[in-house]
């Protein structure tokens, strides 16, 4: 019989786990997984949890939270040679990468998909030492993420990211920035940048619309220095998944990017503080095997038999 190890977050979105907790286990029990759980205490707990699953041979490790928790498990199996497959049950807010692997919120159906047992693999950051799974970034507009206290958006949801991006928009300015990315260079005064491995970011799902969840390559994006109210444009444009054709905008493609600045610059990793510039971020080609709903994903993101 296979092992599984659930690491859920009691503190995660609007509704407690814990609640469907036993009728989870009874149905991945009935799927052939012996399966125990562990609930997180506080920051990290997920990562500590997940490297022992690993050291205790568990074959998959579910994360059962937002891509917080998500990110955490994957830091806590990433630095392992041998890692186990990876489940997850949305139970955060925007949960961005749960939407990218088009892992349903109704809880019954994502447990379903890994009683499924389809899997599929996808790529994931490495910041310096630190793994992402979705997004990284710098500047100050991506602070606003993790500036939006836990508590609000629990409450309020997305809107709470709208409410903070409103108070900070007076606060907005550009930094110096180099970003070196697969041979080429943007030094420069900028708003911000991001590197995305999805499609998916802060509930945008057009952000980055060419993405692909497996293909090695980051989406990289700088919005150049503008005033407020050019700024405002390109957010709304970037909304509707306009912005790319912007003169303010630059898009690439890129397999490794190394940002450095003359001021300090706060990074943003998965929604959460990732410390200062500089940094050095790449792709680790398809490091994790996640549970997915194979025929749902989007074309791009599905892996082609011959290859
Ligand atoms: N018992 C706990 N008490 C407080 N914080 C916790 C606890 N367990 C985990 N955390 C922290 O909560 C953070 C956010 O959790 P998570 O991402 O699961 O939910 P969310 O913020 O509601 O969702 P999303 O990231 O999708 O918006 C995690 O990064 C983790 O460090």
């Amino acid at each position: 019989m296979k092992r599984a190890r659930i690491i859920y977050n009691p503190t995660a979105g609007r509704e407690a786990f814990r609640k469907h907790l036993a009728e989870v286990l009874e149905k991945l029990e009935k799927a052939g997984y012996e399966t125990s759980a562990h609930a997180t205490t506080c920051e990290g707990d997920a990562t500590e949890a997940a490297k022992e699953a690993v050291r205790r041979g568990f074959d998959i490790v579910i994360a059962a939270g937002g891509d917080g928790t998500l990110n955490e498990v994957v830091e806590g199996v990433g630095h392992f040679e041998k890692r186990p497959k990876i489940g997850l049950i949305p139970m955060g807010t925007t949960n961005d990468f749960a939407r990218a692997l088009r892992i349903p919120r109704d809880i019954d159906q994502a447990v379903d998909i890994i009683c499924d047992g389809d899997t599929t693999p996808v790529d994931v950051g490495l910041m310096n030492d630190r793994y992402f799974i979705n997004i990284a970034g710098g500047g100050r507009m991506t602070e606003l993420t993790y500036e939006v206290p836990s508590r609000l958006k629990t409450v309020l949801g997305q809107l709470a990211y709208y409410l903070k991006g409103i108070e900070m928009l007076p606060s907005i300015h550009s930094s110096h920035l180099r970003i070196e990315y697969d041979g080429q260079v943007f030094d420069d005064e900028a708003m911000m940048f991001l590197i995305g491995l999805t499609n998916s970011v802060g509930g945008f799902e057009k952000l980055a619309p060419d993405s692909s969840i497996n293909d090695g390559y980051f989406t990289l994006l700088i919005l150049k220095k503008c005033n407020i109210a050019e700024f405002i444009r390109v957010v709304t444009l970037a909304s509707r998944g306009e912005h790319l054709d912007d003169p303010l905008v630059i898009q690439a493609k890129a397999k490794k990017v190394v940002v450095t600045s003359k001021n300090e610059v706060l990074l943003n990793l998965d929604g959460e503080y990732g410390g200062v510039l500089p940094a050095t971020f790449e792709n680790l080609y398809r490091h994790i095997e996640m549970f997915v709903p194979l025929q749902r994903l989007r074309p791009q993101d599905k892996v082609q038999e011959i290859e």
